[in-house]
C-alpha cells in the first residue's frame, strides 16, 4: 500500500512533553502548512525551512547500506518524508534507529526499516533537530523531552546532522530560545536537583508540566524534565557546566549538546540552506 508520509506522520508528533510546539491547535495548523505548498504565511516559511534543510542533509549524508539514527521533532518530520521518498524511488537501503516513541512511529508507519542499539550499536550518521545552535555548535535539545535517547544515539553515531530552521541559529545560548535548557531527572530528586543547580548557577528550573494530562511531563524513559531558565548573556563554559550538571546524583542527561555535532543546516526565510560546520 502506498501512503502519504508526512500526512501519517503528523498523527504521531509527541507533543505531550512539548506544550508550547505540538499542541493539537499547532498540529492542525502545522498539517495544513505542508498540505498548503503556495501558503505565503510565516509558519509555512517556518516549515518549509525546515523541509529544505531536513531534505538537503539527508541527501548529502544518507548512503545505502547504511544505520541512520532518526531524531524527534517538528523538524525530524521532513527528514523521514525524504528518506521514504528516496527508498521508493531510488532503492535506498536503511535501517533506522529511533531516538524516542515519535521517532518509532515516524519509521513504522513510512515502511522503514526500524533497528536499534542492540543490533546496530554503530551508526553512520544521527539526523535530529535542535532548539538551538551557538557559534560553537554547542545545542540546545529536549524541547520535545527526548535529549536521553537522542544523545546516546548521537553518541554512537560517526557524524551528527543537525537540521532545523533559521530561528534555531544563534551567536549565544538563550538567544532566540528563551524556554531553557532541559535536564532530565530521576522523579524522587527533582527537588533537590533544582535547588542545588539554582543555587550554584543561579536562574530559575521550572518542572515541565504535560499538556493533556495533569501533572509533569513523562518521557520516555519514565523520568522528569526541569527546563533551567539559566542568567541571560551568560558567558559559560557549557562543557564544564554539562560535565558539572551530570556529577549531581539524579541528573540523567543534560539537553546541552556539547562537541557532538558535525555539521547544521539551517533552512532560511529566502529558501536558501545555510550550513554551519564544527
Ligand atoms: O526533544 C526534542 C528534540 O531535542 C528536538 O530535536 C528539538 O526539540 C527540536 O525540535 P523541532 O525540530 O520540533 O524544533
Amino acid at each position: 500500500m502506498t501512503r502519504t508520509p508526512v500526512i501519517s506522520l503528523l498523527k504521531v508528533v509527541h507533543y505531550n512533553c512539548s506544550p508550547q510546539k505540538f499542541t493539537r491547535k499547532t498540529l492542525s495548523s502545522f498539517s495544513k502548512t505542508v498540505l498548503q505548498t503556495t501558503a505565503s504565511s510565516s509558519n509555512m516559511s517556518l516549515n518549509e525551512a525546515k523541509r529544505i534543510a531536513a531534505h538537503r542533509a539527508v541527501d548529502e549524508w544518507v548512503k545505502t547500506n547504511t544505520v541512520v539514527g532518526i531524531g524527534s521533532g517538528s523538524t525530524v518530520v521532513f527528514a523521514v518524508e525524504r528518506l521514504a521518498e528516496r527508498v521508493q524511488k531510488e532503492g535506498l537501503k536503511v535501517t533506522c534507529v529511533p531516538t524516542s516513541f515519535q521517532a518509532r512511529q515516524l519509521i513504522v508507519e513510512n515502511n522503514l526499516v526500524l533497528g536499534d542499539l542492540d543490533r546496530n550499536p554503530k551508526l553512520a550518521v544521527a539526523i535530529d533537530g535542535a532548539d538551538e545552535v551557538d557559534r560553537n555548535m554547542v545545542l540546545i535539545k529536549g524541547g520535545g523531552g527526548c535529549l536521553l535517547q537522542e544523545k546516546i544515539v548521537a553518541s554512537c553515531a560517526e557524524k551528527l546532522i543537525i537540521i532545523a530552521d533559521y530561528t534555531k541559529n544563534s551567536e549565544h545560548l538563550g538567544e532566540q530560545y528563551k524556554k531553557g535548557i532541559p535536564i532530565e531527572v530521576v522523579p524522587m530528586a527533582y527537588v533537590p536537583i533544582k535547588d542545588r543547580i539554582a543555587a550554584k548557577y543561579g536562574g530559575e528550573l521550572k518542572l515541565r508540566m504535560a499538556v493533556a494530562k495533569a501533572g509533569p511531563c513523562v518521557t520516555d524513559n519514565g523520568n522528569f524534565i526541569l527546563d533551567w531558565h539559566f542568567k541571560q548573556n551568560c558567558d559559560c563554559d557549557w562543557a564544564k557546566v554539562n560535565s558539572e550538571l551530570l556529577q549531581i546524583p539524579g541528573v540523567v542527561e543534560t539537553g546541552l549538546f556539547v562537541n557532538m555535532a558535525t555539521k547544521a543546516y539551517f533552512g532560511m526565510n529566502d529558501g536558501s540552506v545555510k550550513t554551519q560546520d564544527k
